[in-house]
């Protein structure tokens, strides 16, 4: 079989020589020549599969897309072309959940106030929405769930009313880009809604840019900053030009790399490649494990959260430790000097650092209650912990 595969998933050249002629490509730099014998399309979010791309592709019989989303690609030429396509749901919904953590942590130390007497409103309760719900659940953080959608698909899930979102501390947004349908998401909160939301509160966008009307944001930031809720931005719209006078006005600007974990982009890879077997009859021979390298914190981090540890406060232990594994307040002001720069938005995601998933770190920590917050928050405890 002949397999294409984006270069920006990580160990696809291994999971894919096994399974036929396997050559990598660049977003934006698709061959035809290369396109014309494809048989398997492996891409992540930058590659727009439509009719354009698969009329080039006649010999195109699978396509998946190793991300959560799936936008980029057109279902309706796929299907009616009889293409299998793929879709790896919940590759990186841990990776977004401790993204939102790790700026609401930082936030709260930063302004000074408790996160554990706040409420989230999670808006889209999907994967990445349940993860994030159960993770804050966990540390007794209050959360509103709403999702009509998944509340007439699952009769056991009730949704919260809108109005109830509006009302919440932060609001944090989790759905895919819907145009059309019972319950569309596009400009979702667009210059009516951002109009009801006020100074106290939080809003975050991890899903995607066009959920939330970015020039009406723009226009009420600009006539009225001090009544509007702090704005926490990973998804823009109209990626990879996003509109730079935005970010004046955001709290924590990333170039969408919420979901972009080693493990998150890696699980990715690894769900496709079961796809591509079960779609082949082949038998899986090779696992996530076979590849992840072992993680552990340098000697300079490890002291820092020794020093911590003597801390009373449970939220500072807690901010502390995550920082150790994501500092959200690294990446905003490298994204502002590199933006400022007029570099590109697309080249800052591909050579994104390596970030590891909160699992993969082993830490020590003596005070016993921030101890039990982090083991809920997936963080592996030493034994000389608690
Ligand atoms: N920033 C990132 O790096 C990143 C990473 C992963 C996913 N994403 C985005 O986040 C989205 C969600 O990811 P997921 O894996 O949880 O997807 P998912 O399909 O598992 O969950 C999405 C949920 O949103 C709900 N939903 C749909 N329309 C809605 C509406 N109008 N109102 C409320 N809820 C609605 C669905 O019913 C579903 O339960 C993806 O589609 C992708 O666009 C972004
Ligand atoms: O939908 C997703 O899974 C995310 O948006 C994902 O992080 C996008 O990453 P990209 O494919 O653009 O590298």
């Amino acid at each position: 079989m002949n397999i294409l595969y984006d270069d920006n998933m990580p160990y696809a050249k291994e999971y894919f020589r096994g399974l036929g002629q396997a050559l990598p490509f660049t977003a934006g730099a698709l061959d035809n020549t290369l396109l014309a014998n494809c048989e398997a399309l492996l891409v992540r979010s930058t590659t727009k599969v439509d009719a354009a791309l698969l009329n080039e592709a006649p010999n195109l019989r699978y396509v998946a897309t190793a991300t959560a989303g799936f936008n980029h690609l057109s279902l309706t030429d796929l299907t009616a072309r009889g293409i299998h396509w793929y879709s790896a749901g919940g590759c990186n919904a841990r990776a977004v959940a401790e993204y939102v953590l790790a700026c609401l942590y930082v936030l709260a130390q930063r302004d000074g106030f408790l996160l554990s007497n706040k409420t989230v409103a999670v808006v889209g309760v999907g994967n990445v929405g349940s993860t994030l719900k159960s993770l804050l659940q966990s540390v007794g953080i209050k959360v509103i769930a709403y999702d009509p959608p998944r509340a007439t698909r699952d009769p056991a899930f009730i949704s919260a009313e809108f109005s109830q979102v509006l009302k919440a501390d932060i609001i944090s947004l989790h759905t895919p880009l819907v145009k059309d349908g019972d319950f569309p998401t596009e400009h979702m909160f667009d210059a009516s809604v951002l109009e009801t939301l006020g100074p106290q509160q939080i809003l975050i966008n991890a899903c995607r840019g066009e959920v939330l009307d970015n020039a009406a944001l723009l226009a009420l930031m600009r006539k009225d900053q001090s009544s509007m809720p702090k704005v926490i931005l990973d998804c823009w719209e109209h990626e990879p030009e996003i509109d730079r006078e935005l970010l004046p006005y955001i709290t924590f600007a990333s170039a969408h790399t919420a979901g972009h974990s080693l493990e998150g982009k890696a699980r990715g890879t690894d769900m496709v490649y079961a796809d591509l077997c079960r779609f082949l009859s082949l038998p899986l021979t090779l696992t996530l494990e076979d590849f992840l390298p072992v993680f552990s914190l340098s000697a300079e981090q490890t002291q820092k959260l020794h020093d911590v540890s003597a801390s009373e406060s449970t939220q500072t232990i807690v901010c502390e430790s995550i920082k150790c594994m994501y500092d959200i307040e690294n990446d905003d002001s490298f994204f502002r000097r590199y933006m400022a720069k007029s570099h590109s938005f697309s080249e800052l995601r591909r050579n994104y650092h390596v970030r590891r998933e909160w699992p993969a770190a082993k830490i020590a920590i003596q005070n016993k209650k921030a101890a039990s917050v982090l083991g809920e928050l997936g963080f592996k405890l030493a034994n000389d912990s608690k």
